[in-house]
């Protein structure tokens, strides 16, 4: 099954509703970048590429709502516009990472206005098309960590629903299925949001691989019993000392696999990688609102009156990271030059696209 988290319908940007997965399959029409922004908010869309490529698009229903026929005029209204999208949600730098691909192609198309808005239109589609091959190519490079019969542990969702269609962590489990691997995932519940239960459960029945749900706070009995080969998680943004921002819970599990002798890997494209954070240190972590924590569907689940703590993202120290799987290659170690060595090879191959 494809499964399509975005797509352009005509003038609309649609956008699959994934509150309401596993039970409904919805989508929301986006015509205009408010719009978009309240499905990033509210993670109707969610997952780092995911959200990079919903930003992308939104900035092309931005760029057709200006009314400017300057040129100028109209690229420095763009980039208002695209500082508005960028603080959407702050963790995955792919959000800023893609608002900046957009100027970018604002700045380098020649002609009127109206050959610009087509440029960044195309563009927003090559960032969806390119996002489905680069996760492709990941899954392959991850799919030769993953022995036959392999049982994975992957937490919160990195599927395709967080990427253009194909995933990240769950890409490797795929291309390890379509390898003929036979692997089975065992899916991290993920609290309070529950994206590992409602959604990479829903992704891999669909495709037919094996998958178990468990609780977060399971973790370690499960590691115990030798029941988990290796870990696959995804990624928010990753310094270049290898320190990886994810959703949180991904530093405990990670915690146990060093305490029982399981690999952890981090599949990632190159784009999550960011240049602008030496450390965790420079890697912000989102907070959102104590309800998510308090109520459950729609339930309270808290005594009322009780406050919560809700960090949306926590960050797992490089010590802890086997391995960095992304579309160039599996890196390791320090991780100061691979990760540097990768992302100057980036910028040479970017030159010319
Ligand atoms: C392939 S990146 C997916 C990444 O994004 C998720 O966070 P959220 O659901 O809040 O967008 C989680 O950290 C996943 O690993």
């Amino acid at each position: 099954m494809t499964i399509r988290p975005i797509y352009w319908q005509d003038e609309a940007v649609m956008i699959l509703d994934q509150r309401l997965l596993p039970g409904k399959l919805v989508y929301l029409p986006c015509r205009d970048m408010r719009r978009v922004i309240h499905c990033i908010k509210t993670l109707a869309v969610r997952g780092a590429p995911a959200i990079g490529v919903a930003a992308a698009m939104g900035l092309v229903l931005a760029a057709r709502a200006i009314k400017a026929d300057d040129p100028a005029k109209f690229r420095a209204a763009l980039a208002r516009r695209a500082q508005v999208m960028a603080q959407a949600r702050p963790t995955a730098v792919n959000l800023a990472w893609a608002c900046g691909q957009m100027l970018e192609t604002a700045r380098a198309a020649e002609g009127e206005v109206s050959a610009i808005v087509e440029a960044l239109y195309h563009k927003s589609q090559r960032m969806l098309e390119d996002d489905i091959a680069i996760n492709q190519a990941m899954g392959r490079h991850g799919a030769a960590l993953v022995p036959h019969g392999a049982t994975i542990l992957t937490h919160c969702n990195a599927g395709a629903l967080a990427t253009g269609g194909y995933g990240t962590a769950l890409g490797v489990a795929r291309a390890a299925a379509e390898a003929g691997k036979n692997p089975s995932v065992i899916a991290d519940e993920t609290r309070p949001l529950l994206q590992g239960a409602r959604l990479t459960a829903w992704e891999m029945v669909q495709e037919n691989i094996p998958v178990r749900v468990a609780p977060d706070s399971a973790v370690g009995v499960i590691m115990s019993r030798g029941m988990v080969d290796l870990v696959v998680v995804g990624a928010d943004r990753i310094a270049m000392n290898g320190d990886v921002a994810n959703k949180v819970g991904t530093f405990n599990v990670a915690l146990q696999a060093q305490r029982h002798g399981v690999p952890f890997y981090v599949a990632a494209p190159l784009s999550t990688i960011d240049p602008g954070a030496k450390s965790a240190d420079d890697i912000p972590i989102e907070e959102r609102a104590a309800v998510e924590i308090t109520k459950l569907g729609g339930r309270a689940i808290a005594a009322p009156g009780a406050g919560a703590i809700n960090f949306a993202f926590d960050v797992t120290p490089n010590d802890l990271v086997t391995a960095i799987i992304t579309e160039v290659g599996v890196l390791r170690p320090p991780y100061e030059k691979s990760l540097a060595q990768a992302k100057a090879n980036e910028k040479i191959q970017g030159a010319g696209r």
